[in-house]
């Protein structure tokens, strides 16, 4: 069995310690070695922190399962949607929104113009606080988020629009009301209390009527799908499943529902919003901390994009330094430190050790990031560590996880990839940042959010170039 916190049953380890739980892996890791366990209740957590270990993990189906924790499943009874499902259901779910990824989105499409569409509001929006001290806005992540919704329903919102502020709300209610649960996953004896102190502790009852509010919010949505589908030409991803919906799956297996319509999607936005909103907000902040790099990127897009052109997918190739920064910046934010969590379906041998069943396996994408065989200097951002001696990019890189690997590897990595390249050049194409006179900035993540790296909101200055 891997070393590490192997605490006392039912309880675990409890750590009498202020270090974040951050550290405390990285304590584990140095004195352990790569593969660890730290008992969290009655949840044994495997963390992999071996770049080439963690690759060969997250490749394994006995590993590819999410846990049936309630913080992922919202309390569904069957796990719907994609980023909480598991077998035949999930493998459908996944198939079925890559194939839209791809027929809606890349290349010519119109995912692209909507990229560029919303990179050019946000750009005007940036402008107007130009020359104040202000921290990134909102509007970076609306968006983000609005790409999401030109993919799943073929529509946008205006920045200040009501309802949009409404929705994004909701996520955030619903997903602070998904976080609580983690306490009685990992002590499910929890689960036997009463009902009305499970409502009082972990806020069920709060979670099931934010739940509701979405559905209620989601079936407007398929509604007005329904009344204007045309079979010839869906529009959007809900046009698509609801096709299939009516075509069936073929397989018993496969749930078709508009609930787990409504729970892929839900998937999709909080996959999709903040990731993609962090990085760019890290960027902003790196670049403020680093002008000669913001300098070199921004010569850079001024000689393969005349003023006013946004980014297409084609630029790429042309603009390897910019592509440099964002896969520096994706490595030092490491927005989920220790990945997305997967369940072991048996029991394993790996790395030498036996993997219990249901133990929950984490990739230190953090440790990763920062390891010394791989990164000269881990602490620095170093654009030129992607570049080969004749400037070109070098896609395949060692010790690089940002998107996890294997079966469950990100499903919107190209989305993400293809979104900061745009909001990325546009930004810089118009705008210059920096720290307010006479300060600086704080890379870190805040410690605030544990287990997800979130840029700290801090004031940062903007000139129109
Ligand atoms: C910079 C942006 C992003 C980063 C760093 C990121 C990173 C990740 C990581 C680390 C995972 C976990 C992989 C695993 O379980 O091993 C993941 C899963 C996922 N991501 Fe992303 N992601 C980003 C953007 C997006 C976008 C834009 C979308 C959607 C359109 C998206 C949709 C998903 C979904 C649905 C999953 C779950 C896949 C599954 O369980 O099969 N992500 N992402």
């Amino acid at each position: 069995l891997p070393p590490g916190r192997w605490g006392l049953p039912v309880i675990g380890y409890i750590p009498l310690t202020r270090k974040s739980m951050e550290e405390q892996i990285v304590d584990l890791h140095k004195k352990h070695g790569s593969i660890v366990i730290w008992r969290m209740g009655c949840q044994l957590m495997v963390f992999i922190s071996d770049y080439q270990q963690a690759k060969e993990a997250m490749a394994k189906s006995e590993f590819a399962n999410r846990p049936d924790w309630d913080m992922f499943t919202f309390l569904e009874e069957l796990p719907l949607g994609v980023g909480s499902s598991n077998g035949a259901h999930w493998h459908a779910n996944r198939r079925f929104t890559l194939r839209q990824l791809r027929d809606l989105g890349m290349g010519k499409s119109k995912l692209v113009t909507g990229v560029q569409e919303q990179a050019r509001k946000l750009v005007e929006r940036l402008k107007e606080q130009a020359n104040e001290p202000k921290p990134v806005p909102h509007a970076m992540k609306v968006a983000v988020v609005n790409v999401i919704w030109q993919m799943v329903a073929g529509k946008m919102f205006d920045m200040d629009d009501k309802r949009m502020k409404e929705f994004d709300k909701l996520l955030e209610d619903l997903n602070a009301a998904t976080f609580a649960l983690g306490v009685r996953d990992f002590f499910p004896g929890l689960k036997y209390l009463p009902k009305f102190v499970q409502n009082r502790v972990f806020g069920l009852d709060r979670l099931e009527e934010f739940k509701e509010k979405f559905f209620i919010y989601f079936d407007e949505l398929i509604q007005e799908h329904k009344a204007s589908l045309d079979p010839d030409n869906p529009g959007d991803l809900i046009d698509a499943y609801l096709l299939e919906m009516k075509e069936g799956s073929g397989s018993p297996d496969v749930v078709r529902s508009e609930r787990d319509l409504a729970l892929l999607t839900l998937d999709l936005f909080f996959a999709g919003s903040e990731t993609t909103t962090n990085t760019l907000t890290f960027m902003v902040q790196y670049l403020a901390m680093h002008p000669e790099i913001q300098t070199t990127m921004q010569r850079e897009i001024d000689e393969v994009l005349p003023k006013g052109t946004l980014a297409t997918l084609e630029d790429r190739a042309r603009l390897p330094y910019t592509e440099a920064v964002l896969h520096e910046v994706l490595r030092l934010s490491s927005l989920l430190p220790i990945g997305a969590q997967h369940s072991a379906t048996k029991d394993m041998h790996f790395g030498g050790y036996l993997i219990p069943k249901g133990s929950a396996i984490c990739t230190s994408a953090m440790l990763m990031h920062a390891d010394p065989r791989y990164w000269e200097k881990p602490e620095a951002l170093k654009p030129e560590r992607w570049l080969d001696e004749n400037g070109k990019f070098t896609t395949k890189k060692e010790g690089f996880l940002p998107f996890g690997s294997g079966k469950r590897v990100c499903l919107g990595e190209s989305l993400a990839r293809m979104e900061l390249l745009i909001f990325a050049t546009a930004m810089l194409q118009s705008l210059s940042f920096a720290p307010p006179k006479g300060s600086t900035l704080d890379v870190t993540a805040d410690p605030a959010v544990p287990m997800f790296h979130t840029p700290r909101k801090q004031d940062i200055c903007i000139t129109v170039r």
